[in-house]
Parts: structure tokens; sequence; C-alpha cells
């Protein structure tokens, strides 16, 4: 079922903390809210849920309106299913107990759910792969486990729309990782509307099938995760989400660009940037998009900063005029600060021999 979000503005005090924000989530669909802490994305949520009612703007789901200035329906009255970030499981109550409460309570319960409240919980603990523990109570489950208890409680009910918070960031990496591939096979198996809340680009990029860039109370970017990683059309979804270098210069034409600190005056071809940063003379290169050598023609720098990551080291580079980031095979790279190293676009070539050194994000 359609959610629409129009002109929604919310203001606490002095802080404007959504600025009017537009959106169309449809039916089925996974959508991320991804921004920095601070940029409006838990009030964003809290207006879906109810919690909390629009300054401006409207909320409809489903066609309704559920949300506008100074009226809001509240939570129990919406269509919806929430997971937190801190699980919110009650004590007192075993697994099964969990995911048959809102069986139960819940308003907008189909009759076929309502009439077949068991078989609709076996189903539930299988499609959280709980079976084995429904009669466990809260203290007895592990981290994993109580977090799969709160999808599983979100999700009994079919609701219109399921809100997550969060969900993950108590997890420890491993699990995060883990627990990723359940939100995925969930929203595979039950079709669900998802909004997911979340800071953390990896977990966006992986799972949304659109990502909404927010930073100080406005949408940035709403793109699949291919368009917001290789398009992105701002400085802010090129650093948050790709942290990508964004290169001065000055823009030839749509696909060419010459680098002001590039000591052969050579240019980069095939180039894809928005139109929002060519207007700004900016060309977005990605840490991965470029290589170091000691020695040849291409932008200079010091080494500033060396990590190992395992697969890959990340230098930090001095080229004078900013500072850039270069993501390198661990295998074939051992710069030390102080070394002073040319950059260029992996693969690139001259102007002479034009090839695509850089992804046509149109064409991938
Ligand atoms: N009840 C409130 N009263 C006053 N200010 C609030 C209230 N709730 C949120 N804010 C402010 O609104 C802004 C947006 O807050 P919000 O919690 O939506 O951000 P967020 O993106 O979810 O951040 P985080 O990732 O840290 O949770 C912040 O400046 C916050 O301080």
């Amino acid at each position: 079922m359609a959610t629409e979000i129009k002109n929604i503005s919310k203001v606490f005090g002095s802080t404007h903390a959504l600025n009017s924000i537009n959106l169309s989530i449809k039916d089925g669909e996974f959508i991320a809210i991804l921004g920095p802490s601070g940029c409006g994305k838990t009030t964003l949520l809290k207006l879906l849920a109810g919690f909390e009612y629009p300054s401006d703007g409207q909320i409809f789901i489903d066609q309704q309106c559920v949300g506008e200035k100074n009226n809001s329906t509240p939570p129990e009255k919406r269509n919806i299913g929430m997971v937190f970030q801190s699980f919110a499981l009650w004590p007192h109550m075993d697994v099964k107990d969990h995911i048959k409460f809102p069986l139960l309570h819940h308003r907008f319960l189909a009759d076929d759910l309502k009439n077949n409240i068991e078989k609709r919980i076996e189903e539930v603990l299988n499609i959280v792969e709980l079976q084995s523990l429904s009669k466990r109570m809260p203290h007895e489950l592990s981290g994993g486990q109580k977090q799969r208890v709160a999808l599983a409680r979100a999700i009994a009910p079919k609701p219109a729309l399921l809100l997550m918070d969060e969900p993950l960031s108590s997890l420890d990496a491993e699990l995060r990782m883990e627990m990723r591939k359940e939100i995925q096979s969930l929203h595979r198996l039950t079709g669900a509307t998802i909004v997911y809340v979340t800071h953390d680009q990896e977990e966006a990029l992986a799972m949304a099938d659109r990502i909404v860039v927010m930073n100080d109370g406005q949408i940035q970017q709403v793109g699949t995760p291919r368009e917001i990683y290789y398009q992105p059309n701002t400085e802010f979804v090129a650093k948050f989400v790709g942290k990508a270098n964004l290169i001065k210069g000055e823009w030839i034409n749509e696909c060419t660009f010459r680098p002001h600190d590039n000591t052969d005056h050579s240019l980069w071809i095939n180039i894809d940037a928005s139109p929002h940063l060519r207007a700004k003379n900016l060309c977005p290169i990605r840490p991965e998009q470029f290589t170091l050598s000691a020695t040849g023609s291409g932008i200079e720098g010091i080494i500033k900063n060396v990590q190992f990551q395992g697969k890959e080291i990340h230098y930090t580079i001095d080229i004078g005029s900013d500072f850039i980031t270069i993501h390198e095979d661990s295998q074939n790279n051992n710069f030390s600060v102080g070394d002073l190293v040319t950059i260029h676009l992996k693969h690139s070539e001259h102007i002479a021999k034009p090839t695509l050194n850089y992804v046509k994000s149109k064409n991938s």
C-alpha cells in the first residue's frame, strides 16, 4: 500500500527538524532513509508512525490522511509495524506470545489471519527461523534472536507499512551482516513495504530498493543504490555515500574534465557527474577509482596517512590545495607516510586515445 509524504515540515522550538519533505513510497518497496546524526531521520519515522504530528504538510498511508498540522492518527490506529534499535521486547512474554500479541490486538487484522492465529504464528516462526525457541523468554535469547523476535512481532499482522529504526545498530559487526540477509529475505517473503532508518551507508546500499539521503532536515537525493553511489547529485551525497574525492578543475564538455592540479594538464575523459557538481567545477572520484605510482605524470602529492585494512590500504594524500583519499589493493602497494607520489585515474589514458576510464553510470 502506497505511502505519500507531502510537503512535511517539523519544528521543535527553534529547531527545523524537517523542511518540506516530499516522498512517494510504492507498495512493497524497501526504502532506506540515510543520513548523519541529527538530520531528521527518526523524526520522519515518528511522523510516519504517528508518535509526532507534522508542523506542516500531510501524510497519506493507503490514501488515508493519517497526519497533518495539529491532527495525527495515533500509532495504534495506523496499519503499521515497528522495529526499534533496542528490540523493545516484553520481559514477561515468551517468543510465541510476542508474535501472538499483535494478532490479538492489531486493529487492521484481516479476517483470514483473525481466524487462523495459530497458523500465522507457525508461519512467522518459520520465516524468522525461531520454531525451536518459541517457548524461550527474552532473557534466554541472544541479541540476534531477540531482534528476530522483534521482526516477527512486527510482521505477524501483515501491516501496510513496516518501520525500522536502526534495527541492527546494537548488534556486533558479524551479526549485523547476517541480519541484513535475514531482513532482505523477510522482505522477499512478506512483500512488505519497509521504511528503514540508518546512518550506515553500506547497510542502505546493500538492502534498499531506493535510498533517501537526508541532511539538515532536507532530502538531498532519492535514488536506487546504484544511482546514489554512481551519480551523486550534490557534494554532500558524493562525500557521505561514496566517500568521493571532489576534485577541483574545469569541465571542458559534459564528460571531459581538466583537473587543476594535474601537472601534465591532461584531460580525464568519459567522466560522469551531476549538473550540480559540474556547475561547481567539481568532479567526484571515489577512493577506489584512483591509483598511485612513485613516478609519472598526474596529480602530485605527499602521503600524510596510511591505514592497512587487510584487503586494501587507505592512503590520505596532501596535494597542496586539498587532501585526497585513495584505496589501493594492499598486495601491490607499500607506500609510507612522507613519500612523494603521483595520483592517476585507474586505467586512464590521455585524450589522444579515449577509453572509458570512469564507470558511465547511465550504462551500468
Ligand atoms: N522532541 C524534540 N524536541 C526538540 N528537538 C528535537 C526533538 N526531537 C528531535 N529534535 C531535534 O531535531 C533534529 C533531528 O532529530 P532526529 O532525531 O530526527 O535526527 P536523526 O537523524 O534521527 O539523528 P540520530 O541518527 O542521531 O538518531 C535534531 O536537531 C534533534 O535535536
